[in-house]
């Protein structure tokens, strides 16, 4: 027996989980606060300045009194704009950037769309589709790439990537696009590829599709061409011949392949687009990664004569990563890929060189860490989780986890459940399962057919299904708004798959919750897990029809 017994507390959790929504009034509060927050940088790790980067200019008129009063506050702010210089040449840029920055972070809450100088049909269809206030990661990436910067984007899951990079494509491609004083690309001119989006999955490529369909509107959603695997090539062939559409959306191997049938013609592209960028670098996707990294906006291939200026050998492209989890291959990746490339995040940009160039990446708050210490956070993983899920782990027996699950389920009276699991072969099971238990569930992974797997996420979204059983292929991207429960029936591999398979609940500030279930021995693994993300993820046991959190006191 151990000298000092631990005492448990005891915490009843149900209904009553705190509910945390994206607040309007809060943001807005948080914007005026954070006037204050205008300082002076003096380090080459610390964030560049979206005044700095001349975004202040547009919104004199606007916003003249509170930023004649920003820079009587910091005189500074007129020097640091004379320290960034963009260049550009050819189509081709470069940002000369400075070593110390001020941060204009009343641009970083921005109230309206309108702010951040997206063009006015534009506007008018994120009006009538309700999006009315930008998200903190859409504030400060949409003047960031509407100002040509190749950047990494990255934010907590569910808060509002994909709007981040979409709407500055169109403002620039397409019928809702800004015209242009000269009259250089206006609509009928061009007929080439002008952006391409690549996405790991079939599933997730569809859903950016429909986030551009949506804004595009019924009569000119043909403006963007899906390229996702799984789907009929020559219609997709077809279509590209047909529609001429300046977008097109895919996975890389579909996107490879018809570009290697010289289908697909993308060398005078403007933006290539990586979404969850850190899944695209891995292996299974190399060889596609290469030929559209090579081919996109890359001139040069296809007319050995080019220009031979200082970055005749990279694409005259804008390339944008993006993910909630940016590990150190994805800076170096965007180093190699992109010009001076910047590192977007909810309130700061920075340049991605001052991040290499302070050595291990400070992503995840003040604590510098170490990529070799594996108990510490990992780069940016803290901040890839939205700040209001709750996460608690559950110590339960192999056999009895699916009815673990079930009762999970009922103390949280989740309405809409992801349950993940290591192998597709388990899921079958465990769906069984549950139906006989008499909760609605279905199971989706990648063996099942393309019609199954989107009549099977149509139920899941609609409420017919309760509990989707699932792999890693649901992992990534899935926006299931209505999802208030993550389920780990199996462990996720690292902190990393915790973060992605975590994300699918509490998405735009809601409600969520994230329970990890596994056996004794495995509690370490979950121990780690809290470590490297840094938040607490306590014990909790399900009785009488309630969630009862379990605390060891420390002795
Ligand atoms: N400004 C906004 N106002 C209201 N809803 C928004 C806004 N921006 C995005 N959304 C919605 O929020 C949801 C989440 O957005 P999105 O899928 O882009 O998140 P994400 O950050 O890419 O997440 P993940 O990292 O999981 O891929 C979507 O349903 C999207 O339509």
């Amino acid at each position: 027996m151990p000298a000092s017994v631990s005492t448990r507390l005891l915490l009843l959790v149900g209904d009553s989980l705190p509910f945390y929504r994206l607040s309007h009034v809060s943001r807005m509060t948080c914007s005026r606060n954070s006037v204050r927050f205008l300082s002076r940088i003096s380090s080459d790790r610390e964030p560049l300045s979206l005044a700095s980067l001349r975004f202040k200019s547009e919104f004199e008129t606007a916003k003249k009194s509170r930023t004649d009063k920003v820079e009587k506050q910091s005189p500074t702010v007129e020097v640091t704009k004379s320290k960034v210089k963009v260049v550009r040449s050819e189509g081709i840029k470069a940002v000369e950037v400075s070593k110390s920055f001020e941060i204009d972070s009343t641009l970083f809450a921005a109230k309206s769309f309108t702010e951040l100088g997206i063009p006015p049909l534009l506007l008018e269809r994120l009006e009538r589709e309700g999006f009315m206030v930008p998200t903190d990661v859409q504030a400060a990436a949409i003047p960031t790439l509407l100002k040509n910067h190749d950047a990494v984007i990255q934010s907590y899951t569910g808060s509002g990537k994909t709007l981040a990079y979409l709407l500055p494509i169109l403002s620039k491609v397409g019928p809702l696009k800004n015209k242009s004083p000269n009259g250089e690309n206006e609509s009928g001119k061009r007929t080439e590829i002008e952006a391409v989006i690549v996405a790991p999955s079939r599933e997730l490529g569809m859903q950016i599709v429909r986030e551009f369909e949506r804004l595009l509107g019924p009569s000119d959603k043909k403006m963007v061409q899906q390229l996702v695997g799984g789907a009929n090539r020559s219609r997709q062939e077809e279509a590209l011949k047909k529609n001429k559409p300046p977008i097109v959306v895919g996975t890389p191997g579909r996107i490879a392949e018809i570009s290697a049938s010289g289908k697909l013609h993308t060398h005078g592209c403007r933006f290539l687009v990586l979404d969850e960028v850190d899944e695209l670098l891995s292996f299974n996707f190399r060889e596609s990664m290469h030929r559209i990294l090579e081919h996109v906006g890359n001139r040069s291939v296809a007319d050995s004569r080019g220009p031979k200026g200082p970055l005749a050998s990279r694409a005259d492209r804008q390339t944008v990563m993006v993910s909630a989890t940016v590990p150190f291959s994805v800076i170096r990746a965007a180093k190699s890929w992109g010009h001076d490339p910047l590192l977007v995040q909810a309130r700061s940009v920075m340049p991605l060189d001052s991040v290499i160039a302070s050595g291990p990446v400070s992503l995840s708050g003040p604590t510098s860490i170490s990529s070799s210490n594996p108990n510490m956070p990992a780069p940016g993983a803290k901040q890839s989780l939205p700040p209001a899920l709750k996460h608690y782990y559950c110590v339960t027996k192999l056999q009895h986890k699916v009815d673990t699950l079930r009762r999970c389920v009922h103390a949280l009276d989740a309405k809409s459940v992801i349950a993940f699991m290591n192998h597709s072969r388990q899921l079958k099971d465990a769906v069984f399962k549950l139906e006989a238990r008499g909760m609605k569930a279905a199971e989706l992974h990648g063996d099942l057919g393309k019609l199954g797997r989107s009549t099977t996420l149509k139920k899941f979204k609609n409420g017919e299904v309760r509990v989707l059983v699932t792999n890693e292929l649901s992992a990534r991207g899935l926006d299931v708004a209505e999802c208030d429960l993550v389920i780990n029936l199996d462990l996720p591999t690292d902190s990393i798959h915790y973060a992605h398979r975590a994300g699918r609940t509490g998405r735009l500030g809601r409600k969520g919750t994230v329970v990890t279930m596994c056996e004794e021995p495995e509690v370490f693994v979950v121990k780690k897990l809290q470590k490297q993300l840094g938040v607490p993820i306590p014990a909790c046991e399900f009785t009488e029809g309630k969630l009862v959190v379990t605390e060891e006191e420390k002795t």
